[in-house]
């Protein structure tokens, strides 16, 4: 667990006088990344649950009779363990939780996961729980773990609980959610719009598209996508899925402020390691050195960064909802909702635009 903490800080642009909360057995290492401070993604699941009566799984309840070993079952709450925790920014932390190391987390691209945490007693004294929906931002196919990474609100009841959190303890895990399923054969040209932490989904496409499937390094029980990254980029050559040799991919990816982009040295390392991943960023508040874009992502940054309306084109939204509204029109309870806003002013239609 030092290593991937040692291996993540080599990808911090600034040291960090770091803060971990808690207590860590690890040696932990200063770093930063700087990450998305855009309100968080909300939408279908991102609501208030309360639940009374808690089915709480374990991992020995794995069956293995039915397939390849997976930790995440879809209708048992399983407890994963926080193995490690860094801060990655003023407001976000990234959580490692661990499981059997023979099983995969049983996530497909791009799918969510749900938690659930106590929060006091109903009036009978039973458990009430919020519950909230995260994107796991490793790599699917690894085996063993599962890396959460989290913006905290001052107020926010999940995002409390997980700053609260040390290692060792346990969060209730649910899933895979369904979003969408990606495939390689699926369209050649992929165009993503972020919002602060909707740039979690779209680092699971990112990956799925740009993964050389013969390169076991990725799986390596103590990399992070983030040092996996790091190897790669600088010493492996990158061999794409046959199908999605080719395949064009560009990312618009907007901002508060230069400090709140999520994973920006990631970013530009894959953008530098792969010519058919193009990123540009926009942000709200420049500072005086930033180079990328400035304000809303308008008209004009979609027409020169995404690809044109066509059937082998599909655009990825996830974003606040100020932001959907903007780009996409939002998601109407769990459908995708009118497609609305600049992508449809400038011919896209909805079997091109998929929102998260
Ligand atoms: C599919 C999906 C995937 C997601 N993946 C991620 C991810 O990978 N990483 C991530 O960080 N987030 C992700 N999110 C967002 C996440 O689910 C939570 O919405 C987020 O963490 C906030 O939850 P919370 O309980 O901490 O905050 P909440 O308690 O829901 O509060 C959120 C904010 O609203 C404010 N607020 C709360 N109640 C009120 C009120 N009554 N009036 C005014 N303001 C109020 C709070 O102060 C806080 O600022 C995802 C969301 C979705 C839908």
């Amino acid at each position: 667990m030092a290593t991937f903490l040692r291996r993540l800080a080599k990808t911090a642009p600034v040291a960090f006088p770091h803060v971990f909360r808690g207590q860590s057995k690890s040696s932990f290492t200063s770093f930063r990344v700087p990450f998305g401070a855009v309100a968080a993604i909300s939408g279908g699941l991102s609501y208030l649950y309360y639940f009374n009566s808690p089915s709480l799984g374990h991992l020995d309840q794995i069956n293995e009779e039915t397939g390849p070993k997976v930790a995440l079952n879809p209708d048992k709450w399983i407890e994963f363990k926080l193995e490690d925790r860094a801060k990655v920014s003023h407001n976000a932390d990234l959580y490692r939780f661990s499981f059997d190391t023979s099983a995969k987390l049983g996530l497909y691209v791009a799918s969510c996961l749900i938690t659930r945490a106590p929060l006091g007693q109903d009036a009978e004294g039973k458990t009430k729980y919020v519950i909230r929906p995260y994107t796991p931002i490793s790599d699917p196919d690894s085996k063993g773990y599962f890396d959460l990474l989290i913006k905290v609100y001052p107020e926010g009841k999940m995002s409390q609980h997980f700053a609260s959190l040390k290692p060792g303890d346990v969060v209730e895990v649910k899933g895979p959610i369904e979003k969408l399923r990606y495939n390689p054969d699926m369209k050649k040209e992929i165009g993503m719009i972020a919002g602060g932490t909707g740039i979690t989904p779209m680092l699971q496409v990112i990956e799925a598209i740009l993964k050389n499937p013969d390169d076991n390094t990725k799986s390596a029980g103590d990399a992070t996508n983030v040092a996996y990254l790091e190897n790669r980029s600088t010493t492996t050559i990158i061999e794409p899925h046959p199908s999605d040799f080719g395949k064009h991919v560009s990312l618009l990816y907007a901002n508060v402020t230069p400090d709140d982009i999520l994973l920006k040295q990631k970013l530009d390392a894959l953008a530098a390691s792969h010519p058919n991943l193009k990123v540009f960023y926009t942000v709200d508040n420049p500072s005086e050195t930033w180079r990328g874009g400035t304000g809303y992502i308008s008209k004009d940054m979609a027409v020169k960064g995404l690809p044109s309306p066509s059937d082998d084109t599909l655009i990825l939204v996830c974003g606040p909802p100020g932001m959907m509204k903007h780009i996409s029109g939002d998601k109407e309870n769990r459908s995708q909702g009118e497609l609305t806003g600049i992508l449809k002013e400038l011919g896209y239609t909805a079997e091109m635009v998929y929102k998260f």
